[in-house]
């Protein structure tokens, strides 16, 4: 197995949101480090700042205070066009809800983060067609997301987030949407993609079962991340 190396850390980091006359401190000097080949569960109750983490971790928002390290480099100061193209190479989201393209076929989805990543359509196409046999859906390639069943779709967003080979998989809920025996089917998929890519993912989720199948699990408690 390859050693492991830290993938995402975030250091006493802080999270303030402005509400009229008060303000709403979300994260109060958390600290949170992810390795590669580990898939750790993010289980709080709403409103504790789940998704807040997941946009630092992104790179998606700026903490008011701490840092966050994608691939042991600091994102903090960059300028932005750095932190896009390091959100576009080494981070990879599947949200709630697919946000696919509906005018796209799912291999057209899959390709399209590496086409803007400067990969040949030939290339692409490779990797999209592998990543749909992968997931189990090779045979739904041509398929526009409206004519996938709703764990077939999310099966083509992790495709979709993974296609750049990133060092880090974020995901917002990503079976939320689905009942538990497709939201199973769907997170061994995942599950065996991390595993077998050495990538890492952090995983916000509501559901007990899945995050008990997880390497660690983490909550949020008073504004930090702490293991349970
Ligand atoms: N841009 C913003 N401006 C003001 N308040 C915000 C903003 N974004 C989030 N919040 C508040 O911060 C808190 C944490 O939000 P966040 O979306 O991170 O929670 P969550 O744990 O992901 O919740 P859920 O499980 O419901 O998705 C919430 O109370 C939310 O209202």
């Amino acid at each position: 197995m390859a050693p492991r190396k830290s993938v995402l850390k975030l250091t006493s980091v802080e999270r303030h949101y402005g509400q009229g006359e008060t303000t709403l401190s979300i994260l109060k000097g958390a600290d949170f480090e992810l390795q590669s080949g580990e898939i750790v569960a993010l289980v709080a109750p709403s409103g504790t700042g789940k998704s807040t983490l997941l946009h630092l971790a992104g790179l998606l928002e700026h903490p008011d205070a701490g840092e966050v390290f994608v691939g042991g480099r600091s994102c903090n100061d960059l300028p932005d066009e750095q932190r896009t193209s390091i959100r576009r190479s080494e981070i990879g989201f599947v949200y709630q809800f697919h946000h696919l393209l509906p005018e796209f076929t799912a291999i057209e989805n899959i390709m399209m983060p590496q086409l803007i990543g400067g990969l040949s359509k030939k290339e692409a196409k490779e990797r999209a067609a592998q990543l749909l046999d992968y997931m189990r859906i090779g045979h739904r390639a041509e398929h526009r997301p409206a004519e996938l069943s709703g764990g077939e779709q999310q099966r083509v967003a992790i495709a979709r987030a993974v296609a750049n080979a990133p060092r880090v998989l974020l995901a917002d809920e990503p079976t939320g949407n689905l009942d538990p025996k497709t939201a199973s089917y769907v997170f061994d998929a995942l599950e065996a993609l991390v595993r077998q890519s050495g990538l890492a993912a952090l995983i916000a989720t509501h559901n007990h079962d899945l995050a008990a199948r997880m390497d660690r699990r983490v909550t949020i408690e008073g504004g930090k991340v702490v293991e349970f």
